[in-house]
């Protein structure tokens, strides 16, 4: 089974000022897609917090997926973007683009969102927006390829030959 791994990026949730909404909806998606969540984080908005964490389920392999949910606007403490790209290896710029493409035929103002997705050893990175509502609609669009990239990366899968 898939592990994932889930981060909230969240200054009031981190401080307990606010009910953390958008990582239960990850939570309740994933399951339905038949993914193990393995670990659930509500972290301040904190450049090196959010990286080194990232991190650590990347290097310790204990998630193939990372998603996380908050901090991607342009509120000058929105940083998930710059501490993601701090510790990927390789972008995965695509998975940006087709929540950003489908979003936009919901709501223009998901062109607001910098979120950014990559890769740091076996584990795939993604940024989703912080409202439960554009984590529903970015996740349940993107989460049907999701499968086949993870299989390539981990080597389960030979390539994209069908
Ligand atoms: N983790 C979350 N749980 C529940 N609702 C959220 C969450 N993140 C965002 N929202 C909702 O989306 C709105 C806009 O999100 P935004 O990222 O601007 O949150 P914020 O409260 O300004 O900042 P922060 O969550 O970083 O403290 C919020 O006002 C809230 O209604
Ligand atoms: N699908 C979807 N994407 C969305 C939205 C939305 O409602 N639906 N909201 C946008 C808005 S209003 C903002 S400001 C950005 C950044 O959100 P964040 O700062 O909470 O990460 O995500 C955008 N992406």
């Amino acid at each position: 089974m898939k592990r994932v791994a889930i981060i909230t990026s969240s200054d009031t949730g981190y401080r307990g000022e606010r009910e953390d909404l958008s990582g239960p909806a990850i939570r309740e998606i994933v399951e339905k897609n038949g993914y193990e969540v393995v670990s659930e984080d509500v972290l301040p908005d904190d450049r090196k917090m959010l990286s080194e964490r990232m991190a650590e389920i990347a290097d310790s392999g204990t998630a193939e997926l990372i998603l996380t949910t908050g901090g991607t606007g342009f509120s000058p403490r929105d940083i998930t973007p710059e501490a993601t790209e701090d510790i990927i290896d390789r972008r995965v710029p695509g998975i940006p683009e087709a929540m950003r493409a489908y979003s936009m035929t919901i709501t223009k103002r998901a062109m607001l969102s910098r979120s950014t997705a990559g890769i740091r050893k076996k584990t795939l990175i993604i940024n989703l927006p912080g409202s439960p509502k554009a984590v529903k609609e970015s996740l349940e669009y993107i989460i049907d390829a999701l499968g086949h990239g993870i299989e390539i990366m981990t080597g389960e899968a030979g390539n994209c030959a069908r």
